[in-house]
């Protein structure tokens, strides 16, 4: 097992990815856009990461950045530090060329994207999606459509059906989930997953949860999962990461957060979702606006917003603070939240459960 020699990694824990002041920016006719900034995280092999945030808070660009997949003309600065299984040399993904990168996304690391209900190509068969999959990384092609097979199946689909049809003849469950067998084709470490189930009903969304639960332990999956539906990641997730402003705010175990969160935002996001097991059409915007890229403001980047805010959090940045068990937050009242902002739910929740 590898431990960091990081302060703020956990040495206890086999880190598959390590990020450290991850940037990622954009020249605009406004000035320097900064969507990505100074990222510091470690992702745990066969854990379950989930990334949660306000719309625009910078995901899907930190977890674009992972791959080295920002799209043009965003740059990418900072570390990444790619680990493989088996103690293998240590992959720094920031400076890979196109072809070590092209590798490296299927191999290691495969991503089912926002929006991917549209990423078949319509005139072309499922099976010739994996089949040029497969030849494109030169592996062989008939182990691979057995592979394909066994991992539709897995996924409870009938995998001649699937691999027989125009993407247009499934219905987005059943597109959705041959996706996910795509990702998983040439057998990657980690699959990032960037709001996978958004274009999906309710029920279709729970049951891909309860899937990739089965197939993160059939495939010895690190999963990173992207979304704004909190309640769908306290099922899900073993860590969460919150996002505020293209940072992290706050990370730490979902039972950590879900019952001690520790940043104002993290507590307004919970308050915004009145009922961890409702739809996520339920979920309250939280007020105030949104944080420009833009723009830098002095201070906390939530300071604007929080209603505990005073002057010292306009004097300087909060450091994250470490709560113990790799909680950690970037509050300088840390310690005072709770009594500030209560959640009625988690409290309600938390007295029913000692009655119990
Ligand atoms: N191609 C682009 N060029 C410049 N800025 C971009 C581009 N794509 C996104 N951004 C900006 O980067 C910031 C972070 O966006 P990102 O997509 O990472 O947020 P997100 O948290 O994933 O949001 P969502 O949940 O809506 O996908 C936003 O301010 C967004 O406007």
């Amino acid at each position: 097992m590898r431990t960091s020699n990081q302060n703020d990694s956990d040495p206890d824990q086999d880190v598959v990815f390590e990020v450290r002041d991850l940037e990622v920016t954009f020249g605009t006719n406004r000035g320097e856009s900064r969507v990505v900034r100074n990222v510091d995280f470690d992702i745990y092999r066969n854990e379950t990461l989930g990334m949660v945030g306000e719309s625009g808070s910078g995901k899907s660009m930190t977890s674009s950045a992972l791959m080295n997949a920002v799209v043009s003309p965003g740059e990418t600065s900072g570390e990444v530090t790619y680990y493989p299984p088996d103690g293998g040399e240590p992959i720094s993904v920031l400076d890979l060329d196109e072809e070590e990168l092209r590798k490296f996304r299927w191999g290691e690391v495969a991503m089912v994207f926002q929006g991917a209900m549209s990423s078949f190509n319509p005139v072309k068969k499922v099976r010739g999606h994996f089949r040029e999959t497969l030849e494109d990384h030169n592996r062989d092609v008939e182990a691979g459509l057995e592979r394909a097979h066994q991992i539709l199946g897995d996924l409870y689909l009938d995998p001649d059906r699937v691999l027989d049809s125009y993407p247009y003849e499934l219905s987005g469950g059943m597109k959705q989930r041959a996706l996910v067998a795509l990702a998983l084709i040439l057998e990657p470490e980690v699959l990032v997953m960037d709001e996978p189930t958004a274009a999906l009903d309710l029920l279709m969304q729970r049951s891909i949860v309860s899937l990739l639960k089965e197939l993160k332990e059939e495939y010895e999956l690190t999963i990173i999962f992207i979304t704004h539906d909190l309640p769908l990641l306290t099922k899900l997730a073993d860590r969460l990461v919150v996002m505020y402003a293209f940072d992290i705010v706050e990370v730490g175990s979902t039972e950590e957060i879900l019952y001690d969160a520790a940043h104002p935002y993290t507590r307004s996001l919970l308050n915004a979702t009145p009922d961890l097991n409702a739809p996520i059409e339920e979920m309250q915007s939280i007020s105030g606006s949104k944080p420009d890229p833009v723009t830098n403001i002095p201070g906390c980047s939530y300071r604007p917003r929080c209603p505990m805010a005073d002057e010292s959090c306009a004097e300087a940045e909060p450091p994250m603070a470490d709560r113990g068990d790799g909680h950690r937050t970037a509050c300088f009242y840390h310690d005072d939240v709770s009594d500030e902002i209560p959640i009625p739910a988690m409290e309600a929740a938390e007295k029913g459960g000692e009655s119990e």
